[in-house]
């Protein structure tokens, strides 16, 4: 996507390294970084330079890449792929990217594991930014099916965090069919929400949507219920970081709610997701799904830049009092009007999503479900 102009993606190989765009300075700052090795994708990922499911797991492919440099045995690679597993547990692309790199791995053989882990890591790469792209032509029909109902007007779509282009590698999950209907010239705008504590929607998602010339306003998180109320929000879109078999979403901490009051209100709620997005060895995701837990000084403090233009980080909280930080809730299936994947657009039901994904019926072992 644009970057004042100039078409970006937000990881790619640059001579023996891996670039990515640092979220950390955005809006503040544009600025790429190197990643020369696996200590130092760990890093970023765990630190949140780059973040969000599908980015999550481009990034631990191309670490892959670079842990197949590093690694003289199979042991070693183990170890180093398990250093990339455990830095953030919510969003399954990061071991589905590492699984994929180990069985391509072992199927090839050790000897060629530095030429196969980098084709793997490539493939990895453009075919998120290929599912982000039919997610966007399968939502763009959604959202072209409400315009046509209230024509001559605009379409309000409320989306939480960000699963935008800064998320994958390229178009984004949620704001792939918001992209595409802005591209049909489909009159339409966004509420995006802050998302404390670390403003994903207030610095990238708003960022990203003014960047590409999208109308947006960023409101404060406990909004959108209101804004349904009075007919405001034609639909919601956001993104997930792990989808159980059976249609259960887990995505930023306040995506549930979001989905409540969009049920009580009988405004459409969609998730868009890559099939890499799927866990298909869980059924239920509030029992199932690790949820991260982190420091809670992001929710004690806020960083934002000065009348003067420095970025500054203060402390917002009384003095002495503790926090916690509970990054992701799990929205359940019944709450999910539907899921918008590359593969089409289903009912948020282990059927439909199993028919649309015919190789997860069989090979699950039912003693891994949960
Ligand atoms: C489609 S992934 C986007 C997803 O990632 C976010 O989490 P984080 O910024 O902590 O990586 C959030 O859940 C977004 O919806």
């Amino acid at each position: 996507m644009l970057v004042s102009g100039t078409p970006y993606r937000t990881i790619w190989l640059h001579e023996e390294s891996v670039r990515i765009i640092d979220q950390r300075r955005l809006p503040w700052s544009f600025e790429v970084v190197d990643l020369h090795t696996v200590a130092e994708v760990a890093e970023a990922i765990r630190d949140m330079a780059v973040r969000g499911a599908g980015l999550i797991g481009a990034t631990a492919g191309y670490g892959m890449w670079l842990a197949a440099r590093e690694a003289s045995t199979p042991e070693e690679l183990r170890t180093l792929a398990e250093s990339l597993i455990c830095t953030r547990p919510t969003a399954v692309n990061l071991s589905w990217a590492v699984h994929r790199q180990l069985e391509a791995i072992q199927e090839t053989g050790f000897g060629d594991r530095v030429a196969n882990a980098r084709l793997t890591a490539e493939a990895i790469a453009d075919e998120d930014a290929a599912a982000c792209a039919a997610i966007g032509r399968h939502g763009l029909e959604i959202i072209r099916d409400i315009a046509s109902r209230k024509p001559g007007q605009v379409v309000n779509i409320l989306t939480h965090c960000n699963a935008g282009w800064l998320a994958f590698v390229d178009h984004g999950s949620a704001t792939a069919p918001i992209y595409a209907a802005h591209a049909a010239g489909i009159p339409i705008h966004v509420w995006v929400d802050e998302t404390r504590p670390r403003n994903q929607g207030a610095r990238l998602t708003a960022w990203e949507l003014a960047q590409q010339g999208v109308p947006h306003t960023v409101i404060a998180d406990n909004t959108g219920g209101h804004l349904m109320q009075h007919g405001q929000v034609d639909l919601v879109i956001t993104g997930a970081d792990r989808v159980t078999r059976s249609g259960d979403v887990a995505n930023k901490i306040g995506t549930y709610l979001k989905a409540l009051a969009a049920t009580d209100n009988g405004v459409p709620f969609y998730v868009a997701l890559p099939s890499s997005t799927f866990d298909w060895t869980l059924r239920n995701g509030v029992k199932g799904i690790p949820i991260e837990q982190r420091g809670a000084e992001e929710v004690a403090q806020m960083e934002g830049v000065t009348a003067s233009g420095s970025v500054e980080t203060v402390r917002i909280l009384s003095p002495g009092s503790p926090a916690a930080n509970y990054a992701f809730d799990v929205t359940p299936a019944r709450l999910v009007t539907g899921l918008i994947t590359e593969r089409g657009v289903c009912p948020a039901t282990e059927e439909a999503i199993c028919s649309l994904h015919p190789q997860a019926s069989s090979a699950i072992p039912s003693a891994h479900l949960s």
